[in-house]
């Protein structure tokens, strides 16, 4: 039976991942906090998922690559040189790493990255998400990715055409730009809608996730599928065979 350690265990997705190994065929092995160690709870773990924050990161690479554990990272508001971290732990241990665990989410990215290729970059692409008002990270996570997804289907790299948080006098929009707008408010689990903007109509794809649970049960899943591969980064995508 796979043994699955929490980093982050008493945050909100720590609470319902505990709840969705209870659910599953995994056992749970226990869970840390900011004030926890996370070496201690690598020793008893086959995976470790890691919904913390981008601070405590290192922390819990340096423990999965210590005892040997495979890693799923849900944490987003990582850097660039986190991702550099986490390419270099990949060829230790077995790391999937996820701005999102949920099915609808996989399933969005790959009807984006299509849409924007067959629209081309004179349908405008626009990304809106809404979050609870304790999300401490913009965009999302899941935002970033849906815009990697675009602007692959474009033939670009996110960087050189990313547009955030609009504000004053910023001119006409420039054609191919992939723009960005975060709401936060209330307990909103987590919405994001993908709007392509063409002459005289639009398409709008729309996720809505309305409990953490799919998160969560889609980190367990990650879990499970990831324990005993061999080193090296992994995705959702390969997790649901898509
Ligand atoms: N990939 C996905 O599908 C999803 C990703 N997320 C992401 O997961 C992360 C956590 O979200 P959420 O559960 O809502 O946040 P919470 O703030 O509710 O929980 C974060 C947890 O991490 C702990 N933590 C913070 N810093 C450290 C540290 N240095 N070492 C160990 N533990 C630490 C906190 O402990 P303490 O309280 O003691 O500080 C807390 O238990 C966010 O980055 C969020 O965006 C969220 C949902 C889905
Ligand atoms: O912080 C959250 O809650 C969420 N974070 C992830 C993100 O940044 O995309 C996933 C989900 O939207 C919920």
């Amino acid at each position: 039976m796979t043994r699955i350690g929490i980093l982050g265990s008493e945050g909100r997705m720590g609470r319902a991942i505990a709840a969705a190994i209870a659910e599953s065929d995994a056992s749970h092995a226990g869970g840390v906090d900011a004030s926890g160690d996370a070496m201690t709870l690598a020793e008893r773990c086959d995976v470790l998922v890691d919904f913390t924050a981008p601070a405590a990161l290192s922390a819990n690479l340096d423990a999965a690559e210590a005892k040997g554990c495979a890693i799923v990272i849900g944490t987003t508001g990582l850097s660039a040189d986190d991702h550099a971290r986490i390419d270099a732990a990949a060829k230790r241990i077995a790391v999937l790493q996820t701005g999102n665990t949920s099915l609808g989410v996989v399933m969005l990215c790959a009807l984006v990255e299509k849409a924007a290729a067959a629209l081309g970059k004179d349908w405008d692409v626009e990304i809106a998400e809404m979050h609870h008002r304790m999300k401490v990270d913009a965009p999302s996570g899941t935002a970033l990715m849906l815009g990697e997804a675009a602007a692959k289907g474009h033939g670009d790299s996110l960087d050189a055409v990313r547009v955030s948080g609009r504000d004053g006098h910023t001119g006409a929009r420039e054609t191919g730009t992939i723009g960005f707008s975060a709401l936060r408010g209330g307990t909103v689990a987590g919405d994001h809608m993908v709007v392509f903007a063409g002459e005289g109509e639009r398409i709008e794809l729309t996720h809505r996730a309305e409990d953490r649970a799919i998160f969560a049960r889609g980190a367990v899943r990650a879990a499970l599928w990831l324990h005993d591969r061999v080193p090296g980064r992994y995705t959702m995508n390969q997790v649901l065979g898509m």
